[in-house]
């Protein structure tokens, strides 16, 4: 069986080096192209590429998607920055490339995809809820896209539970102390030496919480939703928001 031809888009970054060496040592692919900031977007057609890995930045992934999608190369994206215009951007150029698929995954460890699912679950269920992420200081952006994605879940979840809004009666408070609003769920980023990627969910309720925590202790944890989503996307044609879609969890 012939092997998927996969690049990876910023290929010398924390996660993109991680991605190369996963798919070399994947027996049913080929590294075909590993690109960095400086390189030309055309290298991935003339290498042939099928699927592309986007780990770059949120500034450099749509124009990525955009020459991907116009040349008929699937892609499994890692890299953060998803707001509803961008989606809708991205659902136009899809359209405009019928058969060609593209996942978007959050995050791509299990247990976080895991700690998303549980935290969904047991929304309706309380009547407080926070969640904290905690992440190495190089990470550009805050709040994490798993920590929005998580929010956001929640947060449809506690309305199609007619919950109402969060009991907090602070009334006065440094910018920034309570956190941002997701969704009415109070995110707050941590950013500190040594960590790598780290959630917890708190729930609260009368006489009892609950807390879900997940701990990414190396960026290897990432790989094996990565392969599986390069492996999947091809025969997805289409958006796909999360990995959880390509996991059977239901
Ligand atoms: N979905 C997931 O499971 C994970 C997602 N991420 C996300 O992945 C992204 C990358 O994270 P890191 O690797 O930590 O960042 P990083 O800063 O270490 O790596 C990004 C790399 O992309 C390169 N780059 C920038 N523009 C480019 C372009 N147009 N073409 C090719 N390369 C380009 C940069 O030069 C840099 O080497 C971030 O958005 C981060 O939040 C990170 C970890 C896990
Ligand atoms: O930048 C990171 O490191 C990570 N980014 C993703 C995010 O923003 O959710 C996934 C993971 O948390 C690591």
């Amino acid at each position: 069986m012939s092997k998927l031809r996969v690049a990876v888009l910023g290929a010398k970054g924390r996660m993109g080096s991680e991605a190369v060496r996963a798919v070399e040592g994947a027996d049913d692919m080929e590294l075909v192209a590993a690109l960095g900031s400086e390189d030309p977007r055309n290298t991935l057609t003339d290498a042939g590429a099928q699927v592309a890995v986007d780990l770059t930045r949120p500034d450099a992934v749509m124009g990525n998607l955009e020459f991907c999608l116009a040349n008929g190369i699937h892609a499994v994206v890692g890299t953060t920055g998803w707001t509803e215009e961008r989606l809708e951007t991205l659902r136009g150029l899809l359209a405009a490339s019928p058969g060609t698929g593209v996942l978007i995954a959050p995050n791509f460890g299990i247990g976080a995809v895991l700690t998303m699912r549980f935290a969904q679950q047991a929304a309706r269920f309380f009547e407080s809820v926070e969640v904290v992420e905690l992440h190495h200081p190089n990470k550009a952006d805050a709040p994490s896209g798993t920590a929005a994605r998580t929010a956001q879940l929640i947060g449809e979840a506690r309305r199609a539970a007619d919950l109402p809004a969060q009991p907090d009666a602070t009334t006065t408070a440094l910018d920034g102390a309570r956190g941002a609003d997701v969704d009415g769920v109070p995110v707050h980023a941590v950013r500190l030496r040594g960590l790598v990627a780290h959630q917890e969910v708190l729930f609260g309720d009368e006489g009892e919480t609950l807390t879900i925590r997940h701990d990414s202790l190396h960026r290897s944890s990432f790989m094996p939703g990565v392969l599986l989503g390069v492996r999947r996307v091809p025969e997805t044609p289409g958006l796909t928001f999360g990995l959880e879609n390509f996991l059977d969890l239901d």
